[in-house]
């Protein structure tokens, strides 16, 4: 039978302390309900008292979340040196948050007691055993964060046994022991975290929470709990302090799908990667492509090579079933890219390519990417390339030629496009004004061709990227446009390179409408 190991979320407390990320009340609500979704046994939600933001968070998370699977947990600290715990804000705003668990940082190095409580060691030792006692007597699970552990118990192991006693003897469910610094290295962990094992014998769950300092988050974690912790901290996506806290979207996937362990109820580990991007995307922090298990690179796969033996043998480059985590096999289209690639990629587009078409699609492929062209980002160019590579010729229109005017008048710049068309046998000529030269030759364009193709007035442009090359040309450098647009049910992305800005714009647009009007909704 496997082993359960518990998983407490601190994204809400731990991970809102990394620089440049902030969440709303709502924001935290939302994310929340997603950690419940997934299943975690704790939700940190943060430190009731320590903003009133936090304060109307617990006190709307008391009425408007209805969570089914996780614990909801309130954080603190113990009472403050010299204090009495029934005159203590913290304890006393902890109580008020009405959580059945709660949470409290506890110094557990010498020299933390010392020199940044500025008190003594028996006092250090009361402030655990006294806190523990009083949330207890008022009925509420209690979880210790034993801060520092590792580097106090390195320096005075005594020390943070001591600590650790005063949790325990007081009734404390969990000792979570935290590498709060993040500078310690699994052997370590896993040598520390036995010791203490042994130390307090199964009376408590000893918990593990690991920084990322030295990249060591995940592994610490894992040899936590090879050492014989039952209780995993850490934030979705490896959001948290510094340089983050240890990411839970590779700890679950590692303990569970490789390791006989169980972090999630039944059904729920699926879930993985759909909550880490929903919580990213509340926060406005994108899930970084690499990450493993969740990332959108994480089964993405562009070496020709690999492509062709996965074709033969659907795991030959993959260490788990990406759909074990809700993840996806993918197939990138490259200057890497062999015969097997373009073969899987034309069957997913419905392309009949043979052999001399396929081996045209390479040649064009690598002599493009060469250039500058960069079809990964352009997905509706490189399937135009591959439908003309199959003998396909668009005849949407015909574009004779264009002719662009930008004059300065005053302090303003005006631009203004002719565009000579051909529609079938009509010849159009239309001339627009635009903000850019860009905009004028769409307008033109659309124009122009327009009253053909009514389809047209649904297909807007959503982002228009340039990038400069070679930047030692300066402003003889060859440019890369990448075009986005969408007609409201598909998004597109087009390319265009030259050393020509307008050129490399235009060829861009002339794809975007192509695919937009071969993809038109009948
Ligand atoms: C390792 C961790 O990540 S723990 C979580 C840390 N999270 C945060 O700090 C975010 C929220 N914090 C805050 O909003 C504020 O720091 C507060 C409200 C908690 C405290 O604010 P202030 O009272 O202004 O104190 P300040 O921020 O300067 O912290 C120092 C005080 O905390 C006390 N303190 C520090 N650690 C502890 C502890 N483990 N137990 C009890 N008291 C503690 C110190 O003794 C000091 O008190 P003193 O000023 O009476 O000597
Ligand atoms: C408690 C906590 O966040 C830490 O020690 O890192």
């Amino acid at each position: 039978m496997s082993t359960p190991v518990e998983i407490f979320d601190t994204t809400l407390r731990d991970g809102l302390q990394v620089e440049g990320v902030t969440a709303t009340v709502e924001d935290k609500l939302r994310i929340a309900e997603q950690l419940d979704h997934l299943g975690v046994h704790f939700i940190e939600g943060g430190w009731p008292g320590a903003n009133p933001k936090d304060i109307e968070f617990f006190a709307r998370a008391a009425t408007d979340l209805s969570l089914t699977t996780s614990t909801f947990v309130a954080f603190g600290s113990t009472r403050r040196p010299r204090g009495k715990v029934d005159e203590d804000q913290t304890l006393q705003h902890l109580l008020d948050a009405n959580t059945s668990a709660v949470c409290i940082v506890a110094k557990s190095s010498d020299d933390h007691v010392t020199e940044a409580l500025k008190t003594t060691l028996d006092e250090g030792s009361a402030m655990i055993a006294d806190s523990v006692e009083f949330l207890l007597a008022h009925d509420r699970q209690v979880l210790v964060d034993m801060e520092h552990f590792f580097d106090g118990f390195k320096a005075n192991p005594e020390f943070s046994f001591r600590a650790l006693e005063a949790a325990v003897v007081k009734g404390a469910s969990h000792v979570v022991l935290c590498d709060t610094n993040g500078g310690s290295l699994p052997h370590e962990v896993e040598d520390i975290v036995r010791q203490v094992h042994a130390h307090v014998g199964n009376d408590v769950v000893i918990g593990i929470h690991c920084h990322d300092d030295t990249g060591c988050a995940v592994a610490n974690s894992m040899a936590a709990v090879r050492g014989g912790a039952r209780h995993v901290q850490g934030t979705l996506n490896g959001l948290g302090e510094r340089t983050g806290n240890a990411n839970l979207t590779s700890i679950i996937p590692n303990l569970q799908l490789k390791q006989d362990y169980t972090c999630l109820p039944e059904g729920r580990i699926e879930r993985l990667t759909v909550v880490s991007h929903r919580v990213a995307e509340t926060l406005n922090r994108a899930v970084d492509p690499q990450a493993p298990y969740v990332g959108s690179s994480a089964f993405a796969h562009k070496a020709g090579l690999h492509v062709s033996a996965i074709a033969r043998a659907k795991d030959a480059y993959e260490h788990v079933d990406p759909a074990a985590v809700g993840n996806g096999t993918r197939f990138v289209v490259s200057e890497m890219a062999g015969r097997a690639t373009i073969q899987m990629k034309a069957d997913d587009l419905g392309i009949e390519l043979d052999g001399p078409a396929i081996n045209g699609v390479i040649d064009d492929l690598k002599r493009l990417e060469h250039e500058g062209y960069h079809f990964e980002a352009a997905d509706a160019s490189l399937e135009l390339l591959m439908r003309r590579a199959a003998g396909w010729q668009h005849d949407f229109f015909e574009v004779e030629s264009m002719r662009l005017i930008t004059d300065e008048l005053g302090d303003v710049f005006n631009t203004e496009a002719t565009v000579k068309v051909r529609v079938g046998d009509e010849r159009h000529v239309f001339t627009a004004e635009g903000n850019g030269p860009v905009n004028a030759i769409d307008t033109a364009l659309r124009r122009a061709v327009g009253r053909a193709y009514p389809a047209l007035a649904d297909i807007h442009l959503t982002d228009y990227k340039v990038r400069i090359l070679d930047g030692g040309e300066a402003t003889g450098a060859v440019t890369r446009v990448l075009l986005t647009a969408t007609n409201g049910e598909r998004d597109w992305t087009t390319i265009g390179v030259s050393a020509n800005i307008i050129e490399a714009s235009w060829r861009a647009l002339e794809d975007s409408v192509v695919y937009g009007l071969l993809h038109a909704p009948s």
